[in-house]
Order: structure tokens, then sequence, then C-alpha cells
């Protein structure tokens, strides 16, 4: 086995690291293991290359670690089935959703067993000491499928040749900040984000925003990252659907498991529409088990979309963890084939919808995956008339967010805010 390692020190001559010897045991022992047999490195390579691009800008760009294995003479046990690394970049990593989710993206429970992965990590001056604990931890975690680690501050270094941006960075709404006020700060934040990933991304890079408000600044994106396709670009509604699924379970006393086809329609807001005249638990439409259309309507449908608010109220800060496992749940619904008469909910481009919303938005439709990454949206889930009420309604107040980002939305005119309503995040009622 050949093993290779590049050391660097952040910018300002700060140590991002504990000398090469300690690091170059941290590889070891993750060898070890997972029970390969030791043997010592022919060479241990240092990247003074690197660390000199690091103190240009001021910007951590080096490698934190990398691990490169000769697959073909002495490891191939351990390497053979391996894919090619797929790049992840990530963004807010010292948050607190990222804290979770680096390591269920590490163990392999995400992308599968055989993906190794090298995970680009956007901090900020804030973060910057946080960042590299972060990476000091996945370090000692010994994920064998974990192959680098890159940290930065500079989204055009740290999105370069990304195959996937979690966009998850995003600053929280404080006391009495007006909502058109937050739509602005974050949608300059996706703004940048965006123009850096149609700069230097891999040319198929698929996004999933987390920052909320997500669906406009997803849509923000699309609009300033012309060179990627649009199509690649989700905001994350899978926390309102696991939300939805485990409340029908609940109420129907059945296990989780037997509720499929559930879609959110709309905005991750509270207008949001968890939608129960689709879905079905143990096959067959929730209307006909749970018999209780004021329930569904008046109970299931506002307590699904309020549920993050609530959650803050317990915890005094949003969800993380249960964010974190549905983002898992997301990515990993593309990259399985979608069950027949099943669906996984996520917020895409509504260029050529089949439900005749507004083409210029995003919005949470039902779609499915062959498994591939790539997704389509369903194009013959039911719409009664209060459905479609429901629908409207997200559509308008997705229609006057995209009203007040104007500004931040190339050929769109000038931007007018008349958001007045208190709906748009689901963390704030
Ligand atoms: N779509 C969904 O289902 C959900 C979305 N969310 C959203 O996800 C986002 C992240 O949540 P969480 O990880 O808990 O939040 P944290 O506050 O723990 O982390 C957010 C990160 O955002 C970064 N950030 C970027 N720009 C700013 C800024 N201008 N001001 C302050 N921080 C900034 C910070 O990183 P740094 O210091 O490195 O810049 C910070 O680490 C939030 O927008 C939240 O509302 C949360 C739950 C569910
Ligand atoms: O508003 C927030 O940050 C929390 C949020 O999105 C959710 O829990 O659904």
């Amino acid at each position: 086995m050949q093993q290779q390692m590049a050391f660097t020190s952040s910018v300002r001559g700060a140590a991002l690291h504990k000398p090469r010897a300690a690091s170059y045991g941290v590889a070891r022992a993750r060898l070890a293991v997972r029970g390969q047999a030791q043997q010592p490195p022919r060479s241990v390579q240092t990247s003074s290359t690197a660390t000199a691009e690091a103190v240009t800008n001021g910007i951590v760009t080096s490698p934190l670690f990398r691990l490169s294995y000769d697959t073909d003479n002495e490891h191939p046990d351990l390497t053979r089935s391996w894919k090619k690394t797929m790049k992840i970049a990530v963004t807010g990593a010292a948050g607190q959703i990222s804290n979770h989710l680096l390591f269920m993206l590490a163990s392999g429970e995400v992308f599968g067993r055989d993906q190794p992965i090298a995970l680009q990590l956007l901090g900020s001056d804030r973060s910057r000491e946080a960042l590299e604990g972060v990476a000091m931890e996945l370090e000692d975690s010994l994920y064998p499928l974990l192959r680098e680690v890159k940290l930065g501050i500079d989204p055009l270094k740290v999105f370069e040749d990304a195959d996937w941006a979690l966009l998850i960075g995003a600053k929280p709404r404080g006391p009495g900040m007006e909502r058109s006020a937050l739509l602005d700060i974050n949608g300059q934040i996706f703004q940048e984000q965006a123009r850096a990933l149609n700069e230097v991304a891999s040319r198929d890079c698929k996004m999933l925003v987390v920052g909320n408000p997500c669906n406009t600044n997803a849509l923000i994106g699309i609009h300033n990252a012309p060179d990627l396709p649009a199509r690649n670009w989700h905001a994350l509604t899978r926390l309102d659907e696991n939300r939805a699924k485990c409340q029908l379970a609940i109420k129907a006393g059945k296990f989780y498991t037997s509720v499929t086809n559930v879609a959110i329609w709309g905005n991750h807001s509270t207008t949001q529409v968890p939608d129960f005249l689709n879905a079905k638990i143990g096959g067959v439409r929730v209307p006909n088990v749970i018999r209780d259309q004021q329930w569904l309507k008046e109970e299931f449908t506002p307590k699904v979309a309020n549920r993050g608010g609530a959650l803050i109220k317990k915890w005094g800060r949003s969800s993380a963890a249960s964010t974190a496992v549905s983002i898992a749940d997301h990515l990993r619904s593309l990259y399985t084939p979608t069950p027949t008469g099943d669906c996984f909910s996520t917020a895409v481009y509504t260029a050529g919808n089949p439900y005749g919303l507004d083409e210029d938005l995003v919005f949470s439709m039902p779609c499915r995956s062959t498994g591939d990454g790539n997704y389509e949206v369903i194009n013959d889930f039911v719409i009664d008339d209060w459905l479609r009420a429901k629908l409207e309604e997200s559509e308008q107040e997705l229609r006057k967010e995209r009203d007040c980002v104007g500004h931040l939305i190339p050929g769109a005119s000038k931007a007018v805010c008349a958001i007045t309503e208190d709906t748009m995040l689901p963390g704030e009622n």
C-alpha cells in the first residue's frame, strides 16, 4: 500500500494541525480499524504549494488532509469497488445542521459504502476556528471513505469542481428584522454563491438549498448560475415530508414505514401543503384510513406547517438533527430508485411543470428518481378544489417573495416587496 498525505498550514501562519506525525498516525489508525494490514507509507508528502496559496487572499484553501491509496497493487480489497470520488461542498459548515450532517456523509450511509467523498467546507472569518475544529473531529472519526477535507472562506475556491453543493449557511432572522431585510441579506449570500458555482463547480453540479427562505434563495441561485442546469437546484422540503409522515402514522396507529406517497407542495413556510389526499397508509389512500376530514384539514395540515416553530419554542433554536437526517434522506432518494406508487418531496424549478403553476418559482412537488441522482416530477397526483386553493396560496406567497428579490435576479424588474403576512418561515410563529 502506498499512502500519501498532504498537510498544510492555515492562513496567517496558524497551524491547522498537529504535526505530520500525529496525522499520519490517524491515517494509519483509520486503516487498522477497518482490519487492513499495516505497512509504513512509502512517502508522506507535505504541500508547500498549497500553503503558499493559502496565504494569498487570506484564505484557507489547502486540503486539511488528503489520503490516496495505491489501489491496484497492495490494497485492492479496500478500494477496488469504489467509485470516483464525489466532491461535496457544504456552506454553513460550522453550524448546527452541518455538525450532524457531515458525519453522516462521511460514514457512507448517504451515498453508499462504495462512494468515496471529498468535503469542501465553506466558513467565514467568524467561524474559522470552529471550522478547523469540525475538520479535526472528522479526522478523528476514522472514516475510510472520506478522502479529503478542504476548508475555505472563498466560494470560488471552495466550490471548485463540486459535484454537490449543500447550501446550508444563512443568516438567521433576528428580533425586529423585517422579512424583506432577511430576503435581501440571504438573497445576496445566495447570489454570490450561485455566481461562484457557475464559474467553478462541475458542469453537472447539483445544489440543495437549506438556508432560509430556501425556495426563494434557490430561485436566486438559478438565475445567477445560467451555465448550470436549473433543474439541478433543489430547496429542502424533505423535513416537512418526514414530519407529515410521522403525524399520519401516529394518528393511524401504524408504523411510519407503511405511510407512503406523501408530498409536500409549495413553499417551506406555513403556507406549505402536506398532501393527505394522495398519501397512502398500507397502500390505501389516507382519507379512506383516517376518516376525519376536519382533523386532516384543520389539525394535521397546520401542525406540519408549524412544526418548525413549535420546535424552536421547546429548544430555543431551530431543528438541526432532524434537518440533517432529512438532508440525508433527500440525497438518498435521488440515488435510490423510487418504489412504484411512492414519491419524495423536493422544491424544484417549475419550468414545464405539469400542474399549471407559475413557471418561474421553486415549488415543492412530488418527484421520483431512477436512482441516478436526477428526478422527474410526478404528473398524475389528484388535486381537488381544497388542495388547489391551498397550492395557490403558497404559489402567491412565493410570487411575493420573488418580487422582493427582483434586484438580485438578472433581468427582473426592480424589487417591490409587499410581504406583510407572518408566514415566511416555519420557525418564527
Ligand atoms: N429548509 C429546511 O427544512 C430548514 C432550514 N433551516 C435553515 O438552515 C439554516 C442553517 O441552520 P443552522 O445550521 O441551524 O444554523 P446555524 O446558525 O447553526 O449555522 C448557520 C451558519 O450560517 C452561516 N452564515 C452565513 N451567513 C451568515 C450571516 N450573514 N450571519 C450569520 N450566519 C451566517 C454561519 O456560518 P459562518 O459563521 O461560517 O459564516 C453559520 O454557521 C438556517 O437558515 C435555517 O433557517 C433550518 C431547519 C430546516
Ligand atoms: O426557520 C427555521 O430555521 C426552522 C425551519 O425551517 C424548520 O424547522 O422547518
